[in-house]
């Protein structure tokens, strides 16, 4: 458990100054004023144009077949000629023996697990990469210039402000997919879960499949217009530096733009599928306050099954109103939170006293009332009762996992929602007709994603088929 907040800030402060941020480095660690209280980065003098503002290395990474494990330089880039693969899992590859050297000391902890997955015919994904590697670190206690100790400071941001993101079933599956790969015992889940939080708050990606870990940096926050860019060494991808983009003053924020996009609509569904939030930089908030409540309450008066949200009718006299997004149907705010709150407190209140069949009845009227996308209601009732209790529920767990994960493919996913599959498609063709044809959608026109299909064909199966005749579960996810 971390200690108070204000003991965390003091620990990174003292961190950062023995690598000699304030001194050596013109910067430091404080609270910004701007996103509820997290931490950000500030000039301790001033910065011209382009001048460099802090070099500093990934503590973990990983990369794809492409790029050199050691220095990240990529052969389809031109940057170098040839890789070669390790020879013992045939997985990792270096442009040098140098690279490779410098690499043993964390692959010869992995070099294993990959071998086995491969056998599998599955890849592990950089994302688990990463994973195990601060996991391996932590454990053996690699620390260089205090990052590791940084690293276990950094804020999770998801036990704290981040109320929007990926619903914590997709971490939960992730920490279960990098089991499998790791073959780690059950109770290592902790460590994993603990991690994963901070690579989603703080990972530095160059393309989709090299993702890095630059605790000295993970500090920035995001701005749609940003006073500093990064540059990768020319060398080494993994060494990083920070310029200035225009003049900055002593006391300022440094703030990057996390996603490099010119348009704003873009900028913001990039935040919020790939970095988890919503834009609270003071550009964002000064267009977009609408007032919004997000209650997300379901339209009821119609088919349409749209979100109703609440929010400004007036920003000058600040009078809300609560509309359909989808119809534009109106409805009297006081009089649908009135009603919303009743029926929420009701369910709270009996769903974990109630025998199944109730809780079922329950879930069908909270269903009714209020949008898929009010899981927050949903987190503080029994998670695993939803997940065995209806189909309905099932597909919206499926459905919800779907928007905020990208890849229906990947073998994430495949952990993540191949077990909800097996479960609709024996309970209810028609409902998993529709989740396929929501996938197909999302997945450029395939059905049942290929990875499943495969894994089910496989004596090592992911899933443990003599479970699928048990018509409470059908199908349960297991690690061999
Ligand atoms: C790399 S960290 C930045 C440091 C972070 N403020 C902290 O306290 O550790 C990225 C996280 O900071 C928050 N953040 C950064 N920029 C933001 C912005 N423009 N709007 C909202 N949240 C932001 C988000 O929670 C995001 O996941």
């Amino acid at each position: 458990m971390r200690s108070s907040r204000e003991s965390v800030l003091k620990d990174v402060q003292r961190i950062t100054s023995e690598y000699g941020f304030g001194n050596k480095w013109g910067i430091k660690v404080d609270r910004s004023p701007s996103y509820g209280g997290g931490l950000g980065l500030f000039a301790t003098r001033d910065f011209k144009e382009n001048e460099d503002i802090l070099t500093t290395h990934a503590y973990a990474h990983a990369t794809n077949q492409s790029h050199c494990d050691g220095c990240w330089l990529s052969k389809e880039d031109g940057e170098i000629d040839k890789l070669f693969k390790c020879s013992q899992c045939s997985f990792v590859c270096y442009c040098s023996r140098e690279c490779q050297v410098k690499m043993w000391p964390i692959h010869k902890l992995e070099c294993k697990n990959m071998s086995i997955m491969l056998k599998r015919h599955c890849a592990p994904l950089p994302g688990m990469i990463l994973l195990t590697r601060l996991l391996y670190t932590h454990r053996a206690n690699i620390t260089r210039n205090g990052s590791l100790e940084l690293i276990n400071n950094l804020d999770d941001l998801w036990a704290n402000d981040n109320k929007m993101g990926k619903p914590m079933e997709y971490l939960l599956n992730f920490v279960q997919a990098t089991l499998f790969y790791t073959q780690e015992p059950r109770s290592t889940d902790g460590a994993l879960l603990n991690y994963t939080k901070k690579i989603e708050s703080h990972v530095t990606s160059y393309g989709e499949q090299n993702i890095m870990i630059l605790p000295f940096l993970a500090f920035i926050n995001h701005r749609c217009i940003s006073n500093i860019f990064k540059v990768h060494g020319h060398s080494n991808k993994l060494e990083m530096t920070i310029v200035a983009s225009r003049d900055i003053k002593k006391g300022e924020e440094l703030y990057l733009d996390y996603t490099k996009l010119e348009y704003r609509k873009e900028r913001l569904e990039k935040l919020h599928k790939y970095f988890l939030h919503k834009c609270l930089c003071s550009i964002c908030r000064e267009i977009n306050d609408t007032g919004s409540k997000e209650k997300y309450y379901r339209c009821q008066d119609c088919s349409c099954n749209g979100r109703v949200d609440i929010r400004w009718k007036s920003p000058s006299l600040k009078q809300y109103h609560a509309i359909c997004l989808k119809c534009g149907k109106e409805y009297d705010a006081e009089e649908l939170e009135k009603k919303g709150n009743i029926i929420k407190s009701n369910i709270k209140e009996e769903f974990n006293k109630a025998p199944l069949e109730i809780k079922e009845m329950m879930i069908k009227l909270y269903t009714q009332h209020f949008h898929v996308l009010d899981f927050f209601l949903a987190e503080e009732l029994d998670k695993d009762a939803l997940v065995s209790l209806n189909d309905v529920f099932i597909f919206k767990r499926i459905q919800l996992q779907l928007d905020h994960h990208f890849d229906p493919c990947s073998l994430t996913s495949f952990g993540i929602v191949g077990d909800f599959y097996l479960k609709l498609e024996l309970k209810n063709p028609d409902l998993a007709a529709y989740v396929n044809g929501f996938t197909s959608k999302t997945a450029g026109g395939l059905t049942v994603p290929p990875k499943i299909k495969q894994a089910l064909s496989n004596p090592d199966c992911y899933f443990d088929k003599t479970l699928l005749d048990q018509p409470k579960y059908g199908g349960s996810v297991v690690r061999h």
